[in-house]
């Protein structure tokens, strides 16, 4: 049985660099869900057709990791049909030996709600934020308001919403380095294996 590890939690809060430290750490597959969401928000047109066409090379656009996308995708995760045509790839890549992580917002409430593991990653509002904006180079504050307007999108939206599964570990990154955070996560993920 593959070993599926899911990373959930707010915009920037650290997951996608937990969830690559682990993939290179245990060997295991990584997918960042949130390009899912960006692809389909990018795509333009009707967000439910351009999600039931999406393909694997959709993620590989260069503007998805921008603010705007960013936002773009947590309106279009706001439709039911949209987040329904995107969960048979989630679940066939969760599937992948020897193990797989995915980060994104539901990941161990709806997608993988047996993982192995789940982990929900927190920070605080401003320290996200200056993370984003260093990533990005773009003003803090108005990467404060960007923020704090997704979160609660996705925090308040009736299908799928952000929160911690039952059995998640909540992991606080906001006084950790990257190496801190990372080995946080292996210690979890270590007692889990054995
Ligand atoms: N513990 C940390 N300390 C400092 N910077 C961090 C930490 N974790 C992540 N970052 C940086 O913050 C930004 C957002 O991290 P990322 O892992 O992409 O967040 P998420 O996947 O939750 O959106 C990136 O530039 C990343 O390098
Ligand atoms: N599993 C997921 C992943 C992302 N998303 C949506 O896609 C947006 C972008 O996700 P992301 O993970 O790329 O965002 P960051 O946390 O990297 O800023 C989120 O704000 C959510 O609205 C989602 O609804 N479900």
């Amino acid at each position: 049985m593959p070993f599926t590890i899911a990373i959930d939690g707010p915009a920037a809060s650290g997951k996608g660099t937990i969830a690559r430290a682990l993939a290179e750490r245990f060997g295991f597959h990584h997918l960042d869900t949130g390009l899912l969401y960006r692809a389909v928000g990018a795509m333009g047109g009707d967000p439910i057709a351009a999600a039931q066409a999406l393909s694997a090379d959709d993620l590989a656009r260069p503007d998805l990791r921008s603010a705007e996308a960013g936002q773009a995708a947590s309106r279009v995760a706001t439709i039911p049909e949209v987040r329904a045509a995107l969960v048979d790839f989630q679940r066939r890549f969760a599937a992948r030996a020897p193990g797989a992580i995915l980060d994104g917002r539901d990941i161990g409430t709806v997608i993988c709600p047996q993982a192995a593991v789940k982990l929900f990653v927190v920070a605080a509002d401003l320290t996200r934020a200056r993370r984003r904006a260093a990533e990005l180079g773009t003003d803090v504050e108005e990467m404060l308001a960007q923020l704090r307007e997704r979160d609660s999108r996705d925090a308040a939206r009736t299908t799928a919403p952000l929160r911690p599964a039952e059995d998640a570990v909540t992991l606080d990154t906001t006084a950790m380095s990257i190496e801190d955070a990372a080995a946080a996560a292996v210690r979890i993920v270590q007692s889990r294996l054995s």
